[in-house]
């Protein structure tokens, strides 16, 4: 096959092209997010209840239990953990915290917790808590003593800073408060507000989990969506809101998640925004839009209240703090300059409530449209179906596939209008080998982690999308992140347990494209539609690199001869390649299964280059 490639370019490359989509699916809390403690504080549990102790245990016969207290720590944090000593307890008498599926825990980071204490009931008990960290096991790791007495009654607040000294051999490991029991025979004290964090990305406070950040910085992403995704709501009560995500613990009350456990919040509006920064990401923010995923689509007369949130979400991130309340409220907490922001996502996913979507797209977009007149705003539904009023300018678009119909599909946009919309391809993953059964289970076909198959596939759609790239604005692989030991979905780009993170085949194809943009598209012999080799090519002008990439979906090799028409174009390149079996994927047995490999290779005005069979690779080469 000869690839003659153009001496013009058509288009430029947005700048958003390729980034993450992000949601709290077991990828927030006990994930990005770097709070140690799983149920920290109690949020929306029922008092009384063994739920209510999740990831709290009893040390030594220390009784605890969830109260609703009578003077909680907060109005927002209306529960307590009640500690009682037992009369005729002796040795250390406590509670422990297991985290998330434990804690990791290394030698010479500090790690800073806090938390609220008071007796309920005034008593002459004068004696020291001994906080830190151990091994489920029971041996400590590293501790500090924080004196207490009887006569605080009213909620002290206690901070300690654990540096262990040596490395626990698992992440097997908690936080715990002890006490001596026979000093503290027959007391009653009181607990609440819980945190416990590792050094976080950028030591940030309140930030997050520096192994996964990382991984995610690695990529290079230049936008990032959120909050969700499901997670924008399954009820109108529990649906995300904004001004419950920002300002002190003590004033976040949480919620219940779309995916099965409550979401604490510390991961919220401000801290997305700030990763957005760290990252040099540009937002995609969504906001709620009358459609709770349970099934309630709120009426057109009712709307108001929703849209009115919606606009002091916005205001939040760009509005002047002069003006508006809600900037005022981010000046406050220390930005007062706004955040760039220029897509808002209307809802989630409202091709599950599009009778409703006619008439909750244009009250929204209306309001929010000449409140913000610079911003641009994403439709959800399925693309111009129905027909919406006014008609949108941004669709955003999912797709779960095979591995095959992404192949297949590699020419999705080639065909759409060009008329001035433009296209997020919000979602998009091959997540099943079975056709017939896309979302089932791993016996079925479907993924736990992406293939070799699933991501050169998942390629050949990415080469479509850079090809039409002059409507396709941003694009995201979905889910982002996922907990191998407790995930509602699977595959994701990215895979993490306690201790480690693993990167998936997709993730190094994702990785690939957004760190290889280059600036400009250049046209070239256009690969077959029905054919398994795909390939694009783009120009850094900056570096005067042409960028060529292959996607070869198929187990045997492909033979390409590319025709380069510039003057002076360099005799060798590199190539970047990621490569491997079909079935091959990075998991927590097979961690680097699969890792890109950079090479050089021989290049000219003319030269061929033989694609490896399920291989995605990355030509650079110096051209003039
Ligand atoms: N059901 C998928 C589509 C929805 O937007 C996400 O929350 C889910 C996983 O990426």
């Amino acid at each position: 096959q000869t690839v003659s490639v153009s001496a013009t370019a058509s288009h430029p490359i947005p700048t958003t092209l390729w980034g993450q989509m992000f949601e709290d699916i077991s990828s927030g809390d006990g994930g990005l997010y770097a709070e140690l403690l799983q149920n920290r504080a109690f949020q929306q549990v029922t008092p009384n209840t063994a739920a209510a102790l999740n990831a709290w245990s009893a040390i030594n016969g220390g009784q605890i239990s969830v109260v609703a207290d009578s003077v909680p720590v907060s109005n927002s944090l209306p529960n307590s953990l009640r500690f009682n000593v037992p009369t005729g307890s002796t040795g250390q008498v406590g509670f422990a915290n297991s985290g998330f599926f434990g804690m990791k825990v290394v030698a010479s980071s500090t790690y800073k917790g806090s938390f609220f204490v008071k007796f309920p009931t005034a008593s002459s008990f004068r004696g020291n808590l001994i906080v830190g960290l151990r091994t489920t096991s029971g041996s400590t790791i590293v501790s500090q003593s924080v004196p207490i007495r009887g006569s605080t009654t009213s909620w002290q607040q206690i901070n300690v800073s654990l540096t262990p000294r040596t490395t626990p051999p698992s992440t097997d490991n908690q936080f715990f408060v002890t006490i001596d029991g026979a000093a503290a025979s027959g007391q009653t004290i009181n607990f609440a507000m819980f945190s416990l964090f590792p050094p976080t990305f950028k030591n940030r406070a309140n930030g997050m989990r520096d192994d996964v950040a990382t991984a995610l910085a690695e990529m290079q992403p230049k936008f990032f969506r959120f909050p969700g995704g499901n997670n924008l709501g399954q009820t109108v009560p529990t649906r995300w809101q904004w001004n419950a995500t920002i300002g002190s613990f003590l004033d976040r009350p949480g919620r219940a998640g779309d995916w099965g456990y409550i979401n604490t919040d510390g991961l919220g509006l401000l801290e997305y925004l700030l990763f957005c920064e760290d990252l040099g990401m540009e937002p995609i923010m969504a906001v709620w839009a009358g459609f709770a995923l349970g099934g309630t689509s709120v009426a057109q007369t009712g709307l108001e209240p929703y849209i009115q949130q919606a606009i002091d979400q916005i205001n939040f991130v760009i509005g002047d703090p002069a003006t508006s309340a809600p900037a005022a409220r981010r000046a406050a907490l220390g930005r007062a300059q706004p955040f760039k922001l220029t897509y808002v996502e209307i809802g989630n996913e409202d091709f599950f409530a599009s009778d409703t979507y006619t008439y909750r797209w244009p009250a929204f977009v209306d309001a929010l449209r000449s409140a913000f007149p610079n911003l641009k705003f994403i439709a959800t539904s399925n693309i111009n179906s129905p027909v919406l009023s006014p008609n949108p300018a941004q669709w955003d678009h999912h797709v779960y596939q095979t591995p095959t119909w992404f192949a297949q599909n590699s020419f999705f946009y080639d065909d759409m209008p060009r008329n001035g919309v433009t296209f997020f391809e919000g979602e998009y993953a091959a997540i099943s080998t079975n056709p017939n059964d896309i979302f089932g289970s791993p016996a079925n076909g479907r993924l736990t982690f992406s293939t070799m198959q699933s991501a050169s596939g998942e390629a050949a759609y990415m080469i479509g999308m850079e090809r039409n790239s002059d409507i396709v604005f941003a694009a995201s692989y979905a889910p982002l992140l996922g907990h191998v030991a407790g995930s509602q979905w699977t595959p994701n780009l990215i895979a993490f347990d306690t201790g480690n993170v693993y990167r998936s085949a997709s993730y190094f194809v994702q990785k690939l494209f957004s760190t290889n943009m280059g600036n400009e598209y250049i046209p070239s012999t256009l690969p077959s539609r029905t054919g398994t080799v795909f390939w694009g090519v783009t120009r850094n002008t900056a570096t005067g690199e042409i960028i060529i990439k292959v996607s070869n979906t198929v187990a045997t090799q492909a033979n390409l001869t590319f025709v380069l028409p510039f003057a002076n174009v360099a005799t060798s390149g590199s190539l970047q390649v990621l490569t491997g079996a079909a079935t091959a994927s990075n998991s927590p047995t097979t961690p680097s299964a699969l890792a890109p490999a950079t090479t050089t290779i021989t290049t000219g005005k003319t030269f061929t280059f033989a694609a490896a069979g399920f291989s995605v690779n990355v030509i650079t080469i110096k051209a003039s």
